[in-house]
């Protein structure tokens, strides 16, 4: 993504990067990630407890896209936790762009964001500091704070904000735009309302494939929402690529005279109407995508890739 050429055209020239939000409870990332997109609503999947890389939204600023996303379970010790769990989330972390390790100022140091700095320091991708709830507080406090957290870990930046009032979040996002690598969008702009359904669609999908398929091809299976359409009657229909790397991983994935997607398919279709509460019409397709291993990295970083 990063040799582009400069001489491209405009749409060549976006920006777009996954920005992982970490922080100890009541740090503020919930109220942060609302603050930034503008509005109440994040995008929040209904069934976290599967999910790897939580999408919580996407914001458009300046041009570049910036995907807000959070790693459920890393950090919440006090969670029961699978060692699977565990290991996605923190792959997950891996493959952000950048992490803002959002820390309520007015706490300090506690136990809980000391156990985080320290997973933090493991990872190879640049964590920003970001000293929330700074209205709460006198400024001159916050430089010791600053300096115990950098002698732990060496931030590419310290950034002060309120997420309440608002404070320092244009900075925020102007840094964060032109900090995101060069790169197409991940997601198109006209998606970006039903976004959340969508992803909710090939996440279920998913889920059922999981469930029903040997090992060898959940592996390799990625799902991606390729159309949804409202219909009249007030039903939807949904359209999903499953995309496999080998032609044998598809036979599997079809199953006999095609038993095996339609049970994925019914199974899925299930779940969704349950959760979406009206009548779904799904179509499940399976591709061989070649060469989508480049794309590997991206796709499992948006959550929908199974960490093997
Ligand atoms: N005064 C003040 N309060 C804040 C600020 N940011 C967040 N809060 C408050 O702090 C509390 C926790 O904020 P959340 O956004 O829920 O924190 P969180 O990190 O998402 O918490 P978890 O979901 O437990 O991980 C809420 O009552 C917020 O209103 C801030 O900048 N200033």
């Amino acid at each position: 993504m990063s040799d582009i050429p400069e001489s491209g055209g405009p749409e060549e020239q976006t920006r777009c990067g996954i920005i992982a939000v970490v922080g100890a409870p009541n740090a503020g990332k919930s109220t942060l990630v609302n603050r930034l997109t503008g509005s109440k609503v994040s995008i929040v999947s209904p069934k976290p407890q599967t999910t790897r890389f939580r999408i919580r939204a996407v914001v458009m600023h300046k041009g570049a896209q910036l995907v807000l996303a959070d790693t459920p379970g890393i950090f919440s010790p006090r969670r029961r936790l699978d060692r699977a769990m565990v290991a996605a989330a923190w792959e997950s972390t891996q493959d952000a762009d950048l992490a803002l390790l959002v820390v309520d100022a007015r706490a300090g140091l506690t136990e809980a964001l000391q156990s985080i700095v320290s997973v933090l320091k493991r990872s190879k991708v640049p964590v920003w500091l970001v000293l929330n709830k700074t209205d709460l507080i006198d400024t001159k406090r916050l430089l010791p704070l600053t300096a115990a957290l950098n002698e732990q870990l060496s931030f590419a930046e310290t950034l002060m904000i309120s997420a309440e009032t608002g404070d320092g979040l244009e900075r925020m996002l102007d840094m964060l735009a032109s900090h995101v690598p060069q790169g197409p969008y991940l997601f198109p702009e006209d998606d970006l309302s039903d976004l959340p359904d969508r992803m909710l669609a090939a996440e279920i999908v998913r889920e059922q494939i999981l469930r029903q398929t040997h090992e060898e091809v959940p592996h390799h299976a990625t799902v991606e929402t390729e159309q949804w359409e409202e219909r009249r009657d007030g039903s939807v229909r949904i359209d999903c690529t499953i995309y496999v790397g080998r032609a044998s991983q598809k036979a599997i994935l079809i199953g006999d005279k095609g038993a095996k997607i339609k049970e994925i398919g019914r199974r899925a279709r299930t779940e969704l109407e349950a959760l979406l509460e009206r009548r779904v019409h799904l179509f499940l397709n399976v591709k061989e995508r070649s060469g989508w291993d480049e794309e590997r990295a991206r796709i499992r970083a948006i959550g929908l890739e199974d960490i093997g």
